[in-house]
């Protein structure tokens, strides 16, 4: 039906007019409040009584509040008078005459007069049923219980720059036609909110409890990332007196997908919130100043086995991440912290001269039990004080007794002897003597407690973990269980090796970080009460565990894919683990998603054979939604010139049609220099190389390895295997599953036999041979 046609589009139109018309007046009135407030803090400063400045000091600091506030409601004001709201539901509560009209929206807004509801926020408790709801009857959360009613209409809009472009009914039979459109669309470089179009099984991950830690696993492009974000700033919407936005911690694989998403949360109208990758947060909490091995290197060694000539080389790689990011390593640490607690306090009792102050038992018992619940570095200011304390009081009355002691003496004397030249001579030396001993007493009280401190150890982190991770010994001792003496002191010299160049690599951060924790306690306090882990499936179980302890809390949201997992050598194979392992018993939410909004049905199709043919359990194939495209081609091709010929034709053919994101994926890094090589050599096409320095991605071509492209989308891939092979074997498959679903609307595969003979195997059909030589 066309816009003019519908029955209700002049209403429509009319309510859409009002309503910008009202968020225009709102923002006028903010930016004259803005003025305002300035010129009172300005005016306030002025008032600033150097000796009483209580009052201007609290108008300077509410107006400051009021303005923060203002800010925060203009940025959304000025999103909305371009598109105030995207649907409008008609709800009938249980037990009204009436239903009400909502419109819904990125803000709520309502009309200062009267309260009326003139924009209802998409996190609101009642919007759930938009993006829940069948028409009928429906019910929905709400702090005080469930609500029910009756959802009579779902109505969706397209505006634009203010203009109604479109409106369309929701009802039993429709599919949803804005969510197609969406998805139909290009990509630029940046991941889009999508408010509008959230499904059901989405919206439940989205507001599901806070309480309890949450784990997604999803097929890829099934939204997690962008949910992940969603989630955020519903929470932050709904538990607004609880948390701050930089209570919240995003853990994001690299700097170029932290680009990559940047643009969502301000777009949702949350700001502040923290990011991070692993790397750079376990750096700032762990202060070591040891250089990184580069964090992919072991992926890479891995990735290219089929040149690699010592396979026990790799098995050994793969153990020692493995153990690294094992709980099993962590109880180990554990243990050897216990242990390094054990023998802090020297065997020497805290003395001011022959005085007993603290016996060391004493000494003991206060940081082994007294101060238990400090990591152990943190033990010493409090140790100290009380040292100091009791020296204090005890040296007064040490003092005391010493004077007594002589006094007497001196006494006696009077009392046994005749005054004579030799009793006053032993009277004076008696004097000196106890006046000597009592500034002696002095003196030594001065310095007692720093020279006992400095038989405690100062040591840093670095210093715990090399003893800890190079002494086949320690695995004797604190390893829970016989330990393959093997595997220790392989284990213990390639850490050694790594170690002794001041180098760690990616899996000894984690270590790293909750030792600092452990032993040390860190530098800055970051507060954070809520973690997102996105690409979980990349993390250990060790990982996950030092998040948790280290922050404190269970509230986790964790969103990965397993078929996904090409660091899964480092740990997780199943969430189960995470589920009984890391939380509390019992207190985990699993969730999964199927549906993948990505890509097309022709390329999900042929993505998930090479899921199958990885045999790997409980992997469950993607449903893409219904979007068609064209099937995946395949060009194979032997001359090294004839492929670049094709992978030049075909860029040029994408570059010219609509698509604004390009990526040629190869298997390496080395397979993408020797691309990006032979294409600048011919000079006909220009793209660049993504390396994992970069950090961001401006659209247009680019030739990146398939590791680097996870969580990235592109609307068109072009997979390359020039020299590169592509086994039937788990890791190989993964990271072709990787680069398949990165595209969004077209895909190729350029080739030669040898290199992806793994597609011989593919069920008929789901690709095209373009060219077969
Ligand atoms: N409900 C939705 N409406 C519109 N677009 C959606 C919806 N859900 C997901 N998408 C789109 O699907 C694409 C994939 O989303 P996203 O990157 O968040 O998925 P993912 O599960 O993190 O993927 P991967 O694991 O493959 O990296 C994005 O373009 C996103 O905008």
């Amino acid at each position: 039906m066309s816009l003019k046609k519908h029955p209700d589009y002049r209403e429509e139109l009319k309510r859409l007019e009002d309503t910008i018309e009202y968020v225009i007046n709102a923002i006028s009135a903010a930016e004259e409040n803005r003025r305002r407030l300035r010129a009172d803090t300005r005016e306030a400063y002025v008032d600033l009584d150097p000796l009483d400045s209580s009052l201007s000091y609290v108008r300077i600091m509410t107006n400051a509040k009021f303005l923060d506030m203002l800010e925060k409601n203009y940025d959304g004001l000025i999103r909305s008078r371009k598109k105030p709201y995207f649907s409008r539901i008609d709800f009938r509560s249980d037990g009204a005459a009436e239903p009400e009209k909502l419109y819904i929206g990125k803000m709520s807004l309502s009309r200062a007069e009267d309260d009326f509801p003139l924009i209802v926020d998409w996190r609101s408790p009642i919007a759930s049923v938009y993006y829940d709801g069948r028409l009928g009857h429906v019910a929905y959360n709400t702090p005080a219980g469930i609500q029910g009613g009756e959802l009579q209409m779902k109505r969706q809009y397209t505006i634009n720059n203010g203009n109604l472009e479109n409106i369309l009914d929701v009802d039993i039979t429709t599919t949803d036609t804005f969510l197609q459109a969406a998805l139909g669309e290009n990509k630029d470089n940046r991941l889009k909110d999508i408010v509008s179009t959230i499904q059901a099984e989405q919206n439940e991950i989205i507001r599901a409890d806070i309480g309890s830690p949450l784990i997604v696993q999803g097929a890829a492009g099934s939204g997690k990332t962008t949910i992940a974000l969603h989630r955020i700033a519903y929470l932050i919407y709904t538990y607004e007196e609880t948390f701050d936005p930089d209570n919240f911690l995003i853990i994001a694989p690299n700097s170029l997908f932290l680009n990559y998403i940047s643009e969502v949360l301000p777009e949702l109208g949350v700001e502040k919130v923290r990011q991070s990758t692993f790397i750079d947060l376990a750096y700032e909490l762990s202060g070591t100043s040891y250089k990184l091995a580069s964090p992919d290197e072991k992926l890479i060694k891995l990735i290219s086995h089929s040149r690699q000539a010592d396979s026990n080389e790799l098995e050994l790689l793969r153990r020692i991440s493995e153990f690294k990011g094992s709980l099993e390593f962590k109880g180990m640490m554990d243990r050897y912290v216990a242990s390094l607690e054990q023998a802090f306090i020297p065997n020497q009792n805290f003395n001011l001269e022959e005085h007993t102050i603290f016996t060391a038992d004493e000494i003991k018992k206060m940081f082994l039990t007294d101060f238990s619940y400090l990591p152990l570095y943190k033990r010493i200011p409090e140790i100290k004080k009380a040292l100091s304390n009791k020296l204090k009081r005890d040296r007064a009355s040490i003092i005391k007794e010493v004077e007594d002691y002589y006094d007497k003496q001196i006494e006696r004397l009077r009392d046994t002897m005749k005054p004579s030249e030799e009793r006053r001579a032993q009277a004076v030396a008696l004097m000196d003597a106890r006046d000597g001993k009592v500034e002696s007493l002095k003196r030594t009280a001065k310095t007692a407690v720093a020279k006992y401190l400095s038989l405690l150890p100062r040591q840093d982190v670095m210093h715990y973990y090399r003893e800890l991770a190079v002494n086949p010994e320690n695995f004797t001792e604190f390893y829970r269980g016989v330990p393959d003496s093997v595997f220790v002191s392989c284990l213990c010299k390639h850490n050694l090796a790594l170690l002794s160049k001041k180098t760690i690599e990616y899996e000894d951060l984690t270590a790293l970080m909750y030792l600092k924790y452990k032993v040390f306690a860190f530098d800055k306090n970051m507060d954070i009460k809520y973690m997102i882990i996105d690409e979980a499936q990349d993390f250990s179980l060790f990982q996950i565990y030092a998040l948790k302890e280290i922050f404190d809390t269970e509230l986790f949201t964790i969103l990965g894919d397993l078929a996904q997992g090409i660091h899964s050598y480092r740990g997780i194979t199943d969430w189960k683990e995470v589920v009984q392992r890391v939380f509390k018993r019992g207190n985990c939410r699993y969730l999964t998603l199927e549906q993948s909004y990505r890509t097309t049905i022709e390329i999900m199709n042929a993505a998930n054979e090479i899921i199958k043919m990885s045999g790997l359990q409980g992997l469950v194939p993607a449903k893409p939604v219904v979007r068609h495209g064209e099937k995946p081609g395949i060009y194979r091709l032997t001359a090294k010139d004839k492929m670049l010929d094709a992978l030049e034709e075909r860029l040029k053919l994408l570059k010219s049609s609509r698509y604004n994101t390009i990526a040629v994926i190869c298997k390496t890094t080395e397979e993408c220099g020797r691309v990006k090589k032979l294409l600048d050599k011919r000079g006909r096409l220009s793209a660049k190389q993504l390396s994992p320095d970069d950090i961001s991605y401006e659209g247009g071509t680019v030739i990146v390895p398939s590791y680097l492209a996870k969580g990235l989308e592109f609307d068109a891939v072009i997979i390359c295997a020039f020299e590169d092979d592509y086994l039937l074997e788990e890791l190989d498959l993964k990271l072709l599953y990787v680069a398949m679903t990165r595209a969004l609307h077209s895909l190729d595969i350029i080739c030669t036999d040898k290199n992806m003979a793994l597609l011989e195997q593919m069920a008929e059909g789901l690709m095209v041979d373009v060219v077969k030589e």
